[in-house]
């Protein structure tokens, strides 16, 4: 390398060194002065130069319409395209909205249904003419929903189960609108039952806790009297109150309409057009927009719904037993309402009063204290009294009854007993029908009771003592006993006899072994020497299992099948049939230990047809001693008729006597050993017995050695049935002539009237 190459290499590695000492001494503000450069530039250019949109992103509106409404608006612009200006149009009125919930209207229709309570008749006068009035408005609208003729339906009949679990199913995309019409009391009424149900279903764990929310929405009417009871705070329209609170929890606040309240005795005219002025308001809405509208009082805004929702401890328990899926969410309790509870319990519950026995399975919660509150079942100052008391019934104590049959009249006249004198021997000159429980879990169709009756599955009522009730029913049924002293035809050995009570027939109405002390009174019976026949409704298993033993246990088998069952005893509880079966199947275990017997009541329509080899089964399962069969006695009530049941459906002996031949025949197929044991057509009623009750030359012994029964009731020995089996029984057992009889219609329809007389089930 010369000289020159040298140097010259030398003066760049120079540079070099330089530009790099530079480099570390100046690095940090060149870097930032070069990118504060470069911002500077990409700003310029960026506020300068017009940009084309690349995404189908839709600009940002205020306010912003939910995803599906943008696309059906941009459809319905033509299919513009994006970016292209579209005219805004200003359209007025309102718009019927999708049906994506449920309970927005489509194309469908509205039927409303009017639902009402009444126990002296006031509200459902009322609910009838508002109903009539009703239609008239919704037929003169004019508007492209179609109304469907408004429904009205009585509390007392319906199946709580087909209109307050969910809406009714409809085929036709009918959606519901319910109004509901009712009177406020503070004793026992069917309201009680409806409230009840109300709230179990809210909190039935296995449903959504707004099970109601496809309706349309709700509003409800209460009438009170405000003489007896001035302020909401002292009970005026409590009812009323709680059912709209439990509908707006169920419906998740779909209440279309506030509360109306109205004095009976003053305004309740004035007070409830004006509410139906709001409720047709609300209904042309509805028939416009689908909706009862948004952000105003009542259309089912969260905000409203938190007002009412459930009380903590309730929600507490659910979450302990880690069951719930609770799809409403629980915000706040009603603090108020809690309060008005707590007051009106305050100094009426007593903690030496027996603890409730719930009878139901499904629902073990703790009850609020608006229900905890312990009534009389039946008060003095009660219509159900009245009305009991009207028809011959002494009521004892608050809660049992007791009356004197046609047929104990008839005894006493030496006129003939009915047929439990044929079939078990009992004198009804000497027997007593009574019950200590006038409520039932049940509001059968046969049934007179309906409207006033006390129902409930749980015993919720003030218990009186046994002792009070046994020495009550016996001081009335002597009473009016005595009062026969006078009547044509009575003779002084048979007025006698009848003083010494030797039968009861625990029967007439109501569930007996309701009765929390049902097995004490059955004892002092006993203990009298007076045997005991007890119907029970098959029902209460758990009660049915710890009663003691009886004469003849009777469960009342009213039809052979779920469905049929459901319609004909309309029962309470849910799980009717699997209690239903649990009774069964008790009855059959006691089979060895007394008399056990299958009461059918057959109801035209109801419970004879293609029924008999569903019988047969249950009789198989059951194994029962007896199976007695009766003809429905109609009692020919406004109630009866409301529950759908007229003289149609009250069959003719010769449809019995073909139902008896019939079920004998299965019996006998499936290799039962049962036969026809006796029959009084006077009663419509036939026995079909075990061949257990048969004596040594075949015959039939259906009767009872009643004071054979109390010496083995007193040994303390097991016994058997067939222990106190009687003599030879009395019975016709025409079973020939049955296939050759013809009887005419008026005479079988005397016959029910004569049984209806007696007003008795026993
Ligand atoms: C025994 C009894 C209890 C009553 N309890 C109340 C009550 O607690 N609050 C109330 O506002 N009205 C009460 N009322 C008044 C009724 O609700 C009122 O008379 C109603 O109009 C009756 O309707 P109905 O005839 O359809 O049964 C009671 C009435 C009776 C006979
Ligand atoms: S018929 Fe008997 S079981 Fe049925 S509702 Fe009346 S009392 Fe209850």
């Amino acid at each position: 390398m010369d000289h020159n190459a040298w140097s010259s290499r030398l003066l760049w590695l120079l540079d070099i060194t330089e530009i790099v000492a530079f480099w570390h001494l100046y690095r940090i503000p060149i870097i930032l002065s070069t990118f504060t450069v470069l911002m500077i530039i990409r700003t310029i250019l960026h506020l300068k130069i017009p940009r084309e949109r690349l995404s189908g992103t839709p600009l940002l509106a205020s306010p912003r319409l939910p995803v599906e409404k943008e696309k059906s608006s941009i459809e319905a612009a033509g299919k513009k395209t994006l970016g292209e200006k579209v005219p805004r149009r200003i359209v007025g009125g309102l718009k019927k909205k999708s049906s994506e919930d449920g309970s927005r209207l489509g194309d469908g229709k509205i039927q409303i249904l009017v639902f009402f309570s009444s126990l002296t008749g006031t509200t459902e006068k009322t609910a009838k003419v508002f109903t009539e009035s009703l239609q008239q408005y919704t037929q003169d609208l004019s508007t492209s929903t179609t109304f469907l003729e408004p429904e009205i339906l009585d509390l007392s009949y319906i199946d709580y189960d087909d209109y307050f679990i969910n809406p009714p199913k409809s085929e036709s995309a009918t959606q519901y609108f319910y109004l509901i019409l009712v009177p406020t009391y503070n004793i026992d009424t069917v309201l009680d039952n409806f409230l009840e149900h109300l709230q179990e279903t809210h909190n039935d764990f296995r449903i959504d806790t707004a099970p109601l929310s496809p309706l349309l929405g709700y509003s409800v009417f209460g009438f009170g009297d405000r003489e007896g009871w001035p302020t909401e705070e002292e009970g005026f329209c409590s009812q009323a109150r709680d059912i709209d609170k439990w509908m707006s929890r169920l419906t998740a606040g779909k209440r279309a309409f506030p509360l109306g309240m109205g004095d009976s005795k003053k305004d309740a005219g004035e007070r409830l057009q004006e509410w139906k002025e709001g409720v047709e308001e609300v209904l042309v809405h509805i028939a416009e927009t689908g909706s009862l509208g948004e952000g105003v009082v009542g259309s089912g805004d969260a905000v409203e719904s938190d007002v009412e929702d459930v009380d903590d401890g309730e929600e507490v328990l659910f979450e302990e037993r880690n069951v719930a899926q609770r799809k409403t969410k629980i915000q706040k309790k009603d603090v108020l309402n809690d309060l008005e509870d707590l007051g009106r319990g305050l100094g009426k519950t007593d903690p030496s009063e027996p603890l409730e026995v719930d009878f139901t399975t499904y629902s073990k919660k703790t009850r609020t204290p608006a229900t905890t509150i312990t009534k009389e079942m039946v008060p003095k100052n009660s219509p159900t009294y009245t009305a009991l008391t009207k028809q011959g019934y002494s009521i004892v104590g608050s809660h049992s009854g007791v009356k004197i049959c046609r047929w104990t009249k008839s005894a006493l006249r030496g006129r003939g007993s009915c047929y439990k004198y044929s079939f078990y021997g009992i004198a009804s000159h000497q027997c007593m029908e009574t019950t200590p429980s006038l409520s039932c879990s049940n509001k059968c169709v046969f049934c007179w009771r309906h409207g006033t009756n006390p129902v409930g599955t749980t015993w919720r009522w003030v218990v009186d003592p046994p002792e009070m009730i046994f020495a009550g029913v016996k001081a009335g049924h002597y009473q009016k006993i005595k009062m026969l002293r006078g009547v044509p035809g009575v003779r002084a050995e048979r007025f006698a006899e009848a003083m010494r009570i030797r039968h009861c027939a625990l029967s007439l109405v109501g569930e007996p072994i309701f009765y929390p002390h049902i097995n004490e009174f059955v004892g002092m019976l006993h203990k009298e020497h007076i045997s005991s026949f007890l119907v029970c409704n098959a029902q209460h298993p758990a009660q049915l299992a710890t009663l003691a033993p009886v004469t003849q246990l009777y469960v009342s088998i009213d039809a052979s099948n779920r469905e049929s069952l459901r319609k004909i005893d309309r029962p309470l509880h849910r799980d009717f049939w699997e209690r239903f079966n649990s009774c069964l199947d008790i009855l059959k275990q006691r089979r060895f230990e007394q008399r056990t017997v299958f009461r059918l009541t057959l109801v035209k329509g109801f419970n004879i047809d293609d029924e008999v080899e569903g019988y047969a089964a249950l009789v198989e399962q059951g194994l029962p001693c007896f199976v007695e069969i009766k003809g429905v006695t109609y009692c020919g009530t406004s109630s009866s008729a409301g529950a759908g049941l007229t003289m149609q459906n009250v069959p003719f002996y010769s449809e019995i006597t073909e139902f008896v031949l019939a079920l004998t025949e299965a019996l006998q197929k499936r290799g039962l050993g049962y036969g026809i044991a006796a029959e009084h057509q006077h009663s419509c009623c036939v026995l079909i017995a075990s061949d257990r009750f048969k004596n040594d030359a075949g015959k039939w012994c259906t009767r009872i050695d009643y004071q054979k029964f109390f010496e083995l009731l007193e040994s303390g020995e097991k016994f058997k049935p067939e222990d106190y089996m009687g003599g030879r029984d009395t019975g016709m057992g025409l079973l020939g002539k049955w296939r050759v009889r013809s009887q005419g219609r008026k005479g079988v329809q005397e016959g029910k009237k004569q049984a209806t007389f007696t007003g008795s089930q026993g």
